[in-house]
């Protein structure tokens, strides 16, 4: 068992261990685990804000059902959701992913390439908002098709701006992601329980999870998965 408790929600060690024992890990690509195993020997504890596994699964069979074709990703630190979402296009398939910090997308890269799907990846070294602005400049003017999934996973301070620029970037009908919904859980706990490490995370996540469920442009479905899951379907 190589996946840390602390990567799931799930109270039940022994029922969190048997989901991924029995259904996630022999069926988690053997480069998915090579940038999980990779990450673990860079970053230590840190390689616990990859994607969960079965977090993971779940995308990619999302991706699957709805035969998205064009991504775009904020937020890919070595790049686990991202090899998760290559895997899952078919070989014509588009993936935009942003992110500052490219030595950490290039401790993944090599597992990327020996996976054979580099070919599908436009990686932007950047802050996320004027690549998004820029983008959403290109879909306004007709230059560039709106994409059909997009997958937000980072700064979480930023995720309403991130919201309010990626519902004009997903075509209608198309889904946003967004990870860390509940953050380690502590959305739910009492003020004066909260761990400190939690604090700034858990009012920008209240604030954003109660500002998601506000808005009518969107149907919702709130997963308890990994570090929670929120999925928006865009309906106009
Ligand atoms: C939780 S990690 C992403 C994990 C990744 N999805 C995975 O499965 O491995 C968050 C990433 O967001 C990036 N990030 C933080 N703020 C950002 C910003 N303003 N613009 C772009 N990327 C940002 C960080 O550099 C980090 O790599």
């Amino acid at each position: 068992m190589s996946i840390p408790v602390l990567h799931t929600l799930l109270r039940s060690t022994a029922l969190q261990e048997y989901i991924f024992n029995t259904s996630v890990l022999p069926r988690e690509h053997e480069q998915l685990k090579a940038i999980r195993d990779a990450t673990f020997d860079k970053y230590g504890q840190r390689a616990l804000i990859n994607v969960a596994p079965d977090e993971g699964q779940l995308m990619s069979m999302l991706l699957k059902i709805m035969n998205a074709k064009r991504t775009l990703e904020i937020g890919v630190f070595t790049g686990y959701s991202l090899l998760t979402t290559a895997l899952a296009l078919p070989d014509h398939g588009q993936i935009t992913a942003i992110d500052t910090d490219k030595d950490a997308y290039e401790v993944g890269l090599p597992f990327i390439r020996k996976a054979g799907v580099e070919h599908k990846i436009n990686f932007v070294h950047s802050v996320a908002s004027p690549v998004l602005d820029e983008l959403l400049r290109k879909v306004k003017a007709g230059q560039l098709e709106p994409f059909d999934f997009v997958f937000v996973d980072a700064d979480k301070t930023s995720y309403r701006i991130y919201h309010d620029k990626a519902i004009e970037l997903v075509k209608i009908g198309g889904i946003i992601g967004y990870d860390n919904t509940l953050w380690f859980g502590s959305v739910a706990e009492e003020e004066n329980e909260v761990r400190e490490f939690c604090r700034p995370g858990r009012k920008a996540i209240r604030e954003f999870n109660d500002y998601l469920v506000s808005n009518p442009r969107i149907d919702i479905c709130h997963i308890s998965i990994g570090d929670g899951l929120t999925l928006c379907r865009r309906l106009s």
